[in-house]
């Protein structure tokens, strides 16, 4: 599979009349299966509507969105609920970790939503989380909250992890520590990353770069050589 999505003439509207706001006119665009693909546009240009899109958050309403193979704009609830469950790893802003539960216990309860989940030893390991696996979110850092969120994504061995602006509202040592760690991600487990962003130097150590502008592609290209995480500054 070389592919992991096709997303061809993709369309969302939202509103009507006055109020209607055409925000993808149709955007086509490959992404291959172990890539790290950053998506760039301005605010407004249809960027979080995309990944919810590709996530199965939110519908589209013309276009289709093959995922290895299967078109997950004609899937009913249900089976986009499946998709959502088993094959897509969320990572977006506001951490959804549960406050009644310890890091190790917040990773644990997304492990069961796979019936071949991660190790939880060695997830916790890679995320550095060892030492702090029996605390609750309220007594972690920012960053290693975000950690736990990452661990929740990754345990059921998701096929792809969809970020948006994981760096967005860290300082920089921490935003680098994300960015450390997307890579780790990418290179340990091959687990390919959408990753929405406001910051361009992001771009540098992806693989793919798609930037958006008032609703259609205004670039796709790939990256011939990479910049390692720690080597982005800004
Ligand atoms: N549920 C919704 N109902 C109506 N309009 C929406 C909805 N979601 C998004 N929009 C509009 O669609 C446009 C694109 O929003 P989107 O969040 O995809 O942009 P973005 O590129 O991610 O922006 P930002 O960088 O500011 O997060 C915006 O004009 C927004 O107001």
């Amino acid at each position: 599979m070389k592919h992991l999505y096709k997303v061809k003439n993709l369309k969302k509207t939202f509103g009507r009349g006055e109020g209607k706001t055409d925000v993808l006119k149709g955007i086509d665009f490959k992404i291959r299966k172990g890539e790290i693909v950053t998506i760039l546009g301005p605010s407004g240009s249809g960027k979080s509507t995309l990944l919810h899109i590709l996530g199965g958050l939110d519908t589209a309403d013309d276009g289709t969105v093959f995922y290895k193979g299967r078109d997950i704009t004609v899937m009913n609830k249900k089976e986009r609920m499946l998709y959502r469950r088993n094959e897509v790893g969320f990572v977006f802003q506001f951490y959804n970790l549960l406050g009644d539960l310890t890091a190790k216990e917040n990773i644990e309860s997304c492990a069961y939503l796979s019936g071949d989940p991660m190790d939880l030893e060695e997830i916790m390991e890679t995320l550095e989380l060892s030492e702090h696996q029996n605390k609750f979110p309220r007594q972690l850092s920012g960053g290693q909250q975000q950690r736990v969120a990452f661990g929740r994504a990754l345990v059921k061995k998701s096929g792809v992890l969809l970020c948006d602006e994981p760096t967005g509202a860290l300082d920089y040592k921490r935003a680098k520590e994300i960015l450390l760690l997307l890579e780790r991600i990418n290179r340990t487990y091959g687990t390919t990353l959408i990753i929405v962003t406001h910051n361009e130097n992001i771009k540098d150590m992806a693989h793919h770069v798609i930037k958006l502008r008032d609703g259609v592609i205004a670039e796709d290209y790939k990256n011939r050589e990479l910049k390692r995480a720690k080597d982005i500054n800004w």
